[in-house]
Parts: C-alpha cells; sequence; structure tokens
C-alpha cells in the first residue's frame, strides 16, 4: 500500500451522561478521527483514543495530534506499507505515545482488510460471530449507581463494572450486592490504592467479584504481585500493560489473572493481538477494555474481541450508551447482552460523514511529497 493522504479531524461530542472514575469526571470527549487513503483511492479509519488531559495515561489529544503531525504521518506517508504490522516497525523509533501510534495503525489496519475484501476480524483471525459484552458504570452516587446498573442489567449486558476507590468501595459493594446478589459484577479502581491499604483491599474479597481492575500504581507491576498474593480476588491489568513485554513480565512475577487489552493503551492492533496469543498461550484470561469511545474505535474492538482467547465480556457497550448520535452506520447495538461481529470488508460500517462534521472542530490533510 501507498498512503498518499492522511486526514485528522479533531472532533468533540457530549457524552449523554457524566462518566466518574476515581481521577476524573469525563462529560466532553474530544479526540481525533484518523483517515487513510492509498493510491487507489481506497480509505481506511482510526479513531485516538487519548483524553484532553493526562489522567489515565501521559497522553492528551494535543500531544497526539503533534505525535502523529510531526513524526508518525511522516513516516507512513514515506513508505511503502506491506502488511499493517510494519506500521508498528516503521514507527518503533519513536518512543511510547501509543494512542497516536494505534490511531494511525488500526486506520491501516482497516484499509488493508478492504483491500483484501475480508473484515478486519477474519483478517486478524477472528472466530467469533458474536461477542459477550459487558458495560462499564461511572456514577457519581450510590444511588445513581443502582440505578444504572438496573437498567443495563435489563438491557441484557452479560457483566457490570462499576468505579471504586477507598473512600466508597465497601459501603457501594455491599448496597450493590444486596439489590444484586449474583450478577457477574467487577470493580476498576484506576490506581486509587496502594500496598498501605491491604486489608481495606482483602476486605472486597467477601463480594465474589469476577476481579479488580489496577488497584495500584499505574506503571507497577511489583507491588500488584504482592497484592495477588494475599488476595482471592484475581487481579486485573489495564494501565500497567503497554506493550506484550509488560505483559510477559507481568505473568512472570505473577501481578495479574486477568489482562485487559486495550488497542489504545498497547499501542495498535497488532501489539494488541499478541497480547492476546502471550495470555491464550500461558492460560491468563483477557477481555477488550473501552475507552469512552467513538464508533470507528469501537468497531475496531469487535475485530480484537473476536479473537478466540477473549473470553471475558468486554467494555464494547451499544453507541447509545454514549451517544446521542455516533459517526458510524449502523451504529453498534446489543442484543441480549451480544454484539455481532460485521461481515463487511474491513471494520465493516460506514463513517456517517455528516455526523463526523457536525463534531468536527478543525482537520487537517497530509499529503505525500
Ligand atoms: O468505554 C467504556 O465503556 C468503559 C470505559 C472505562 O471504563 C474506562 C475508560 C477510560 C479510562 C477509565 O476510566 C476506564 C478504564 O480504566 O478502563
Ligand atoms: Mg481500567
Amino acid at each position: 500500500m501507498n498512503i498518499k493522504r492522511v486526514t485528522l479531524y479533531h472532533v468533540s461530542m457530549n457524552l449523554l451522561s457524566p462518566f466518574v472514575t476515581s481521577l476524573e469526571t469525563v462529560q466532553q470527549r474530544e479526540t481525533i478521527i484518523v483517515e487513510v487513503k492509498d493510491k487507489d483511492g481506497a480509505t481506511g479509519w482510526g479513531e485516538v483514543v487519548a483524553f484532553s488531559s493526562p489522567w489515565y495515561t501521559e497522553e492528551t489529544v494535543k500531544t497526539s495530534w503533534h505525535m502523529l503531525e510531526d513524526f508518525l504521518i511522516p513516516k507512513v506517508l514515506a513508505k511503502e506499507i506491506h502488511h499493517p504490522s510494519d506500521v508498528t516497525t516503521l514507527c518503533s523509533s519513536i518512543k511510547r505515545n501509543y494512542m497516536a501510534k494505534a490511531g494511525l495503525e488500526t486506520a491501516i489496519w482497516d484499509l488493508f482488510a478492504k483491500k483484501q475484501g475480508v473484515s478486519l476480524s477474519q483478517l486478524i483471525g477472528g472466530t467469533r460471530s458474536t461477542i459477550e459484552v459487558g458495560v462499564a458504570v461511572g456514577a457519581r452516587s450510590i444511588g445513581d449507581c443502582l440505578r444504572q446498573i438496573e437498567h443495563y442489567v435489563q438491557e441484557g449486558y452479560r457483566r457490570i463494572k462499576i468505579k471504586i476507590k477507598p473512600e466508597n468501595d465497601y459501603e457501594w459493594l455491599k448496597e450493590i450486592r444486596r439489590h444484586f446478589p449474583t450478577i457477574s459484577l467487577m470493580v476498576d479502581a484506576n490506581s486509587a490504592y496502594t500496598l498501605n491499604d491491604l486489608q481495606q483491599l482483602q476486605a472486597l474479597d467477601e463480594f465474589q467479584l469476577l476481579m479488580i481492575e489496577q488497584p495500584l500504581a499505574a506503571d507497577d507491576i511489583v507491588d500488584h504481585a504482592v497484592l495477588q498474593k494475599q488476595m482471592t480476588t484475581p487481579i486485573c491489568l489495564d494501565e500497567s500493560i503497554v506493550t506484550c513485554e509488560d505483559a510477559r513480565k507481568a505473568i512472570e512475577l505473577g501481578s495479574c489473572k486477568v489482562i485487559n487489552i486495550k488497542i489504545g493503551r498497547v499501542g495498535g492492533m497488532n501489539e494488541a493481538k499478541k497480547i492476546h496469543d502471550l495470555c491464550q498461550a500461558k492460560g491468563i484470561a483477557v477481555w477488550c477494555g473501552g475507552m469512552l469511545e467513538m464508533g470507528i474505535s469501537r468497531a475496531h474492538n469487535i475485530a480484537l474481541a473476536s479473537l478466540p482467547h477473549f473470553t471475558i465480556p468486554g467494555d464494547i457497550s451499544a453507541s447509545s450508551r454514549y451517544w446521542e448520535e455516533d459517526i458510524i452506520i449502523p451504529e453498534v447495538v446489543v442484543k441480549n447482552g451480544m454484539v455481532e461481529v460485521p461481515k463487511q470488508a474491513g471494520i465493516g460500517v460506514s463513517i456517517h460523514r455528516k455526523r463526523l462534521e457536525e463534531i468536527t472542530l478543525y482537520k487537517r490533510t497530509y499529503t505525500a511529497s
């Protein structure tokens, strides 16, 4: 493939309701949509999942734009690309900046799959035609949390994740289990604890949680190994795993029993698939994480989650869980807790151009010289 043009769209959409975590409340979702075009006019789409500020990882929308414009796009415009995994190699001299890389790399995966006339799921080795999905609840109060859980359970979501922090964990979970004793329930702490909170964390073992996601520091795998030995609830790592090498080390240390794979956090589909394959070989469970994303990234997530070792429902909720109107056609629909994996070429959805234009604040096209 010869990439001839890359267009970046700086977009912003309001979430239907605020998403509250231990670190930040997200209401306005700003991001970058990436469109790549090759010499034959074929198009691929990607989405950068960095947030407006660096609360989840160090990247932001602005740093991603800078990385794409000044370093990453010039690299893909300058060389012929034979396979999307070439992009990883091509960009490997640029340190980290995984979400910026993933936005561009996933657009090239979509383009490549379209040119091959196969779905992205098929291309990467997906084996499922439907995937089980769960939902993440980031609520302001326990009342709001219970109402949301009730609603999503009725909608058929197969697994509920709630955000916790040291100030409310035990009381909220007690209340949730009183109302919903048997639902598949997990929690995400976004690094709100340290090993000094060991007893408080051990107290959560009584709630039969599917897992606790990222209880300790975002860059830690050592303390998580200490914690996992002293908790029965499986630990799932999110922020700590940004490469397949991180995953290998965490598995060797015993830092987790589960890994949440997010394409954006690990720099693209290539690395995400490598982590999937490693976890499959090592018997570590995986599921596909979400980033409060718009439909393009959601469509890439669906392809990823169709791989055989994704046995736990991912954070891949319906477009309507977050958006008044998504930027893809058709939107992602959840029926009885399941999402269909598109069979059409590439990510298998069209771009809702009018909606994309409506939410675009600024766009710029870069061309090969
Ligand atoms: O996209 C979704 O539906 C869930 C998103 C979600 O839980 C998260 C997205 C981004 C940052 C975090 O707060 C959280 C996570 O850590 O997994
Ligand atoms: Mg998380």
